[in-house]
């Protein structure tokens, strides 16, 4: 017998009890050793005590949908840095947007975004610095301000749809009929006025922004705002996805053992929903290069496809195509629809800043507007109220609160007055940030759009990270704001919508994403 052999047999032999202290030792060591280590020095910041021992913690939070009110308690608690896992510290100081995030300061995405890797890593995962830089250059065409004048027609094409859709339905709907629930609910019916019909706002908002995308990344929108509903559950796999990675980052090593984890089916139907999106993608590229479209087209596949190699020359990898288009449409789609959401929900909570944008709406856009009218983006873009009512929901309801986590580089690197080692993980919490009255006054937690009206706007565009800061900074900026101008001027303008259950709070759930999960409304036309 070898002694292989001897040693199998040896083990195989021990009684349970052994295995199970065995166990227990390795789980103790991989949990205390970092805290231990006082790993980079971290020991000196406080927090919980399970987070300075084991990532766990954070993925607990991840996976109870709450990592930014968490650690927003957290700095309430312990001030300006907390230590949120054994390598991680949150930095919610008023330079830390600049230290952390800043250009030129070389620190790198951390390994958090493994999880987000899907078909390949693409500019928004790549923890890579060269192939970042490349793959920017390569998709920085796409929203130059030449290209970004051909993507307006499929806004308005969309928000036309969306605008027929309302009017159809405050013509048709039955009273008392909930759209989405597809049956006449009696506590809606008691509840609504003639001329309106009940629908829930999130889902509506979801299925404007994903045609958008979808017309502006595939060349095809889904046909989801005509439909009424999301025939291919893409909304929702988006959200298990979204949910499923912010979680499986915490400890990225888990990501490839998830489907396994019977214990919480949390785990396998995000990991399911990731890999779906990742084969819908691959196929609409497929799709559209199947079909001869319209020469003309300029969207971001036609971009994708006619980039070439930097270094090989020729057309990009097939995959790297299908991975870029997959990323444009996965970061494109959610954040704006579910910032529209957000709109919608604190105009209802603010009425008498309604009433101000309504004002303006008025006076750009005077009666009678002509049937189905969109807003041009020329005729919103300046608008200035439209403007601050998007800037102050971005900031008191920002769709990315997480904070995003970037690694200090070599030669480590002195944050906010403090020093860090060489492979340390900072982020700063938007949440938090957007909340500090250092920065936005003794009013931080007041909605106020008026805020971004006045001559301070270009010092508080310093501290906004509704998109982020740096060299990873949101490269959709521009496109969001064409199509939320476009949206709120044109939505708000022509409609009107009132909670159906005024009592009920808005239940936010967190995944990569700050989401409204469901907003119920009755909606009515205005003249
Ligand atoms: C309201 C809408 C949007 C919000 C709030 C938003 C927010 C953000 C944020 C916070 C980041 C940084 C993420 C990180 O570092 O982990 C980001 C990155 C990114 N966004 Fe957006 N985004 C929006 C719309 C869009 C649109 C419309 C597109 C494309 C059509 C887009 C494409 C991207 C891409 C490709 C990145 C990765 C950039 C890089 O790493 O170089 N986003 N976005």
């Amino acid at each position: 017998m070898s002694v292989l052999d001897s040693v199998a047999n040896g083990l195989l032999s021990l009684p349970m009890w052994a295995w199970g202290t065995g166990a227990l030792l390795v789980a103790a060591i991989y949990w205390i050793f970092p805290f231990f280590r006082n790993e980079n020095g971290l020991k000196r910041f406080p927090g919980p005590l399970t987070a300075k021992v084991s990532d766990l913690w954070m993925l607990i939070q991840a996976r109870k949908h709450r990592i930014s009110l968490t650690i927003d308690e957290q700095h309430q608690a312990h001030g300006d840095f907390v230590r949120i896992a054994p390598n991680h510290v949150s930095v919610a100081h008023p330079h830390s947007i600049r230290d952390v995030l800043g250009h030129g300061n070389g620190f790198l995405k951390s390994e958090f975004y493994y999880a987000f890797d899907n078909i390949e890593d693409n500019i928004f995962t790549t923890r890579d610095r060269l192939k970042h830089s490349r793959k920017r250059k390569i998709v920085s065409h796409m929203f130059s301000p030449k290209s970004m004048l051909g993507f307006e027609p499929y806004i308005t094409k969309a928000l036309a749809i969306y605008g027929s859709q309302m009017e159809a339905m405050i013509e048709t709907g039955k009273a008392g009929r909930y759209v989405e629930l597809g049956r006449v609910d009696e506590r809606i019916k008691e509840r609504q006025r003639k001329g309106e019909a009940a629908l829930d706002a999130a889902k509506w908002s979801g299925f404007l922004a994903f045609d958008i995308i979808g017309d502006l990344a595939f060349g095809d929108p889904f046909g989801f705002t005509a439909a009424g509903f999301d025939n291919v559950g893409f909304i929702t796999k988006l959200r298990d996805r979204g949910e499923w990675c912010a979680t499986v980052g915490q400890m990225p090593w888990i990501k490839t053992w998830t489907p396994y984890f019977f214990f919480d089916p949390f785990f396998s139907t995000g990991s399911k929903a990731a890999s779906a999106l990742g084969r819908m993608g691959m196929a609409a590229v497929d799709k559209r290069r199947a079909i001869a479209g319209d020469p003309d087209r300029k969207d971001i596949l036609f971009y994708l496809l006619s980039a070439s190699d930097p270094e090989k020359g020729g057309m990009l990898p097939d995959n790297e195509i299908k991975a870029e288009a997959l990323t444009q449409l996965i970061a494109g789609s959610d954040t704006t629809g579910n910032t529209i959401t957000h709109v919608i929900d604190m105009m209802i909570l603010y009425p008498q800043k309604l009433r101000k944008l309504q004002a303006e709406l008025d006076s750009a856009f005077p009666s009678p507007l002509p049937e189905n009218w969109v807003s041009s983006f020329a005729e919103c873009k300046d608008l200035p109220y439209v403007s601050g009512v998007i800037h102050e929901t971005l900031r008191l309801r920002t769709t990315v609160s997480v904070g995003l986590p970037r690694v200090v580089s070599k030669g480590g690197a002195k944050v906010c007055g403090e020093f860090f080692e060489a492979g340390t993980v900072l982020s700063t919490p938007t949440y938090t940030t957007h909340r500090d009255a250092r920065v936005w006054g003794q009013n931080a937690l007041e909605y106020e759009p008026e805020r971004w009206t006045g001559n301070d706007r270009n010092e508080l565009e310093k501290h906004f990270l509704g998109f982020s800061y740096g060299p990873r900074a949101c490269i959709g900026r521009n496109v969001a704001f064409m199509e939320l101008k476009k949206t709120v001027a044109t939505l708000f303008r022509r409609f009107e919508y009132r909670r159906i259950f005024p009592d009920d709070g808005s239940e936010i759930r967190e995944g990569f994403h700050f989401k409204v999960q469901e907003l119920p409304v009755f909606i009515h036309r205005r003249t």
